[in-house]
């Protein structure tokens, strides 16, 4: 996704250095927001990981403030917003690096998982594909 570089800092918020490479490119010379929402749910995501707990993405919100442009020095962050039980509210930013103006902004909910999730996952997917009524 472009991230170049990756530092925790002393509250738990991750802050990363990247860059949106033209494969990427969704106008002349700005980011696909396809991109730039795969950007958040890996920072977000990647939170979790750092905090040594396996959760997925339930929810994201994206707002897109300003076109983010390819190939130009960018930074980003996560950090834990609140917590209620398994279920984190993340948030994310993405800035132009020279400036420090964000970009954009995401919320994502991020609910808490054990290695199991993706067993059950194949185990739906077997019955689903075998044409029963889909009940994970
Ligand atoms: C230089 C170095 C750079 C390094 C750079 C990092 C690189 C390394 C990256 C690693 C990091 C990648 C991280 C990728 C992470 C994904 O990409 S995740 C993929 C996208 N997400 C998914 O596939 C999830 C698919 N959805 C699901 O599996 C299920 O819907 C969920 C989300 C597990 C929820 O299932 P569920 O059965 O509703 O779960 P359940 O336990 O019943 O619900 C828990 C609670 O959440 C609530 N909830 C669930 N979904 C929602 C929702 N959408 N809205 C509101 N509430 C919800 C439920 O209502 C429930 O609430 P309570 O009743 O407890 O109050």
């Amino acid at each position: 996704m472009g991230m170049e570089e990756e530092t925790l800092a002393a509250d738990g918020s991750a802050h990363y250095r990247l860059r949106c490479g033209p494969e990427h490119e969704g106008g002349p010379g700005v980011a696909h927001g396809g991109w730039i929402s795969g950007v958040f749910v890996e920072i977000v995501g990647h939170l979790a990981v750092q905090m040594e707990q396996l959760a997925v993405t339930g929810a994201l919100s994206v707002t897109y403030r300003k076109p983010v442009p390819i190939n130009r020095p960018l930074t980003a962050r996560a950090w834990l917003a609140g917590k209620d039980g398994g279920k984190w509210t993340v948030e994310g930013s993405i800035h132009l690096a020279s400036s420090g103006t964000e970009l954009a902004h995401a919320t994502a909910l991020l609910v808490e998982r054990e290695m199991s999730h993706y067993t059950r996952a194949r185990e739906w997917l077997g019955r689903e594909e075998a044409g029963s009524d889909g009940t994970a």
